[in-house]
């Protein structure tokens, strides 16, 4: 039985005021039914984890390097996101893909370094408009997981985001139909890759403007395992209801 995960991506958002809203989660939530995890920006994850400690709330990064350690300014390592606390890093978001160039090979590196360090990676893949109106949505996917998760990834270490780019902060939201045939071809391919038993243990998260209003609807959705929140986690406001909603899914 996989344990359904709500995960909230700040992105290049939050001052330390904003960490009052993690103690909010934590009155709001103080015996979840899923996990909750945060992934701040890397400012803010030494106070996360300290305001987390002994509570549910998970606090991860959202990205690391490849390497340990090195001349790499700017960077931080999957081992210094480990020390700090976190137990988790989303890698290959698109946006990481578009700003910075990250291919998916190098996502399959930066993936296999965190898992060496006991991370768990929540790996994203997710097409373009323009993609799915050439009706390639699959074969695109398809090309990211082969190429982005690393051999040796598992239920434990491997978590996958599918984010249609189209869906990030719009209010576009693909219809159930859209999201299933994505999410039941994600499970078929982990499945066939790593063997039922592991495939069937991969928590897959569909993300892209999850709110309120419509996290009933995905998480009724076939092989959806929670979310990952962009917007909608800035706020416990707004992040609580869906975790509410991820609960009684
Ligand atoms: O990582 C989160 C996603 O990019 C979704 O962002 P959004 O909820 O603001 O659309």
């Amino acid at each position: 039985m996989r344990r359904k995960l709500a995960a909230g991506n700040w992105k290049m958002n939050g001052l330390r005021a904003s960490l009052k809203e993690l103690e909010k989660l934590k009155d709001e939530h103080p015996d979840p039914g899923c996990d909750i995890l945060i992934c701040p920006p890397a400012t803010l994850l030494a106070p996360a984890v300290d305001m987390c400690w002994s509570s549910p709330l998970f606090v991860g990064g959202q990205t690391c390097h490849h390497k340990l350690a090195g001349p790499h300014t700017g960077d931080i390592s999957a081992e210094m996101l480990r020390d700090v606390g976190a137990t988790a890093v989303i890698l290959g978001h698109s946006e990481r893909r578009a700003d910075h160039g990250e291919t998916s090979e190098e996502v399959r590196l930066l993936a296999q370094a965190a898992q060496e360090v006991g991370l768990t990676t929540i790996i994203c893949v997710g097409e373009s408009e323009f993609q799915r109106e050439a009706t390639n949505t699959l074969d695109i996917i398809g090309g990211q997981l082969s190429l982005s998760i690393p051999d040796g990834s598992n239920g434990e270490n491997l978590v996958v985001a599918y984010e249609p780019v189209w869906a990030i902060g719009t209010g576009q939201v693909p219809t159930a139909d859209q999201i299933g045939e994505v999410h039941d071809f994600m499970r078929d391919r982990l499945e066939n890759r790593f063997g039922y038993g592991v495939g069937k243990s991969v928590r897959l998260l569909y993300g892209g403007s999850v709110k309120a209003s419509n996290a009933d609807e995905i998480f009724a959705i076939s092989n959806v395992d929670g979310a990952l929140v962009g917007g909608a986690s800035l706020k416990a406001a707004d992040f609580a209801p869906i975790i509410t909603a991820l609960e009684n899914a």
